[in-house]
């Protein structure tokens, strides 16, 4: 397969280097200093474009891919806010679109049982739940795009909580997200529940960023070929 890497910083090249090993081709590498290459002259030698860039610059990335009519996996996290122009503009133009805040195969079984916990959680008022995700220091966006989809998975199964804060809080109707930043750190997410009496803890920990990396080379070989608007759970058929 050849693909286009939109980003070429700390994913990019875990990105590649995966890709390469799985056998495919790497036929363009942009990053901010190549604006060009976006360009569909350039973009349509790709089967799929894989972008792992910045919350200031994906949705125009992305665009560009559907005007190129080429597939794109989008990992980039912090630019929720147009996600559904992306879609809406996916859907028009007949492209192909697979957007994750986390591609890799742990978190995915993560976010699973995120959801199953907040089920059997919403009928026991004494436990109050909170979230802690800790990352690297060069992370631009807090909290975490993870943070952001296990508090939307709490708050649609918890009554009890209607929004979440990135703070700690003692309103025990939000969901207090507290984001760490230190070195090394690739990404760990902890929820927590507490009552007076104990305490539930669930933590996924990434021990490096090849997990993200062959999750997003695996969204890529899924995507090939389709339209529509996809998400990890339709390749992991979770
Ligand atoms: N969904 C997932 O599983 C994961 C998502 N992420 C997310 O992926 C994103 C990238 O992470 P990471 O690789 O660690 O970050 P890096 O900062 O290491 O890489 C980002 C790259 O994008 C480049 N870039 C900036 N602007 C553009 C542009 N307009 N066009 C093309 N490239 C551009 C940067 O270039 P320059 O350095 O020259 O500015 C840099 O090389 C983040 O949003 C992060 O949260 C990260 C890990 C996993
Ligand atoms: O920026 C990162 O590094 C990561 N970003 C993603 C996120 O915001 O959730 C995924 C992973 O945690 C690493």
């Amino acid at each position: 397969m050849k693909i286009a890497l939109i980003g070429y910083g700390k994913m990019g090249k875990t990105i590649e280097a995966i890709a390469q090993h799985r056998g495919h081709e790497i036929v363009l590498r942009i990053d901010i200093n190549s604006p060009h290459l976006l360009e569909k002259e350039h973009l349509q030698q790709a089967d799929v474009a894989i972008e792992f860039t910045t919350p200031e610059t994906a949705y125009h990335n992305i665009l560009k891919c559907f005007a190129a009519n080429v597939p794109v996996v989008c990992g980039t996290t912090g630019w929720l806010e147009q996600l559904p122009a992306v879609k809406a503009q996916c859907l028009e133009q007949h492209q192909a679109f697979l957007y994750a805040s986390n591609f890799s195969v742990g978190v995915n079984i993560f976010f699973e049982l995120n959801r199953r916990l907040a089920e059997l959680m919403a009928p026991q008022g004494a436990y109050n739940a909170s979230m802690v995700e800790v990352h690297h220091t060069q992370k631009k966006d807090a909290p975490s795009g993870t943070a952001i989809t296990l508090a939307e998975q709490i708050l649609e199964k918890l009554p009890a909580k209607t929004g979440w804060v990135n703070e700690t809080t003692q309103d025990p109707a939000l969901l207090g997200i507290v984001s760490e930043r230190t070195d090394p750190a690739p990404g760990t997410h902890i929820i927590q529940y507490d009552s007076p009496i104990d305490s539930i803890t669930i933590t996924h920990t990434a021990h490096s960023r090849e997990g993200f990396a062959a999750g997003a080379v695996t969204a890529a070989e899924w995507l090939k070929g389709k339209k529509g608007i996809f998400s990890m759970k339709d390749v992991l058929s979770l």
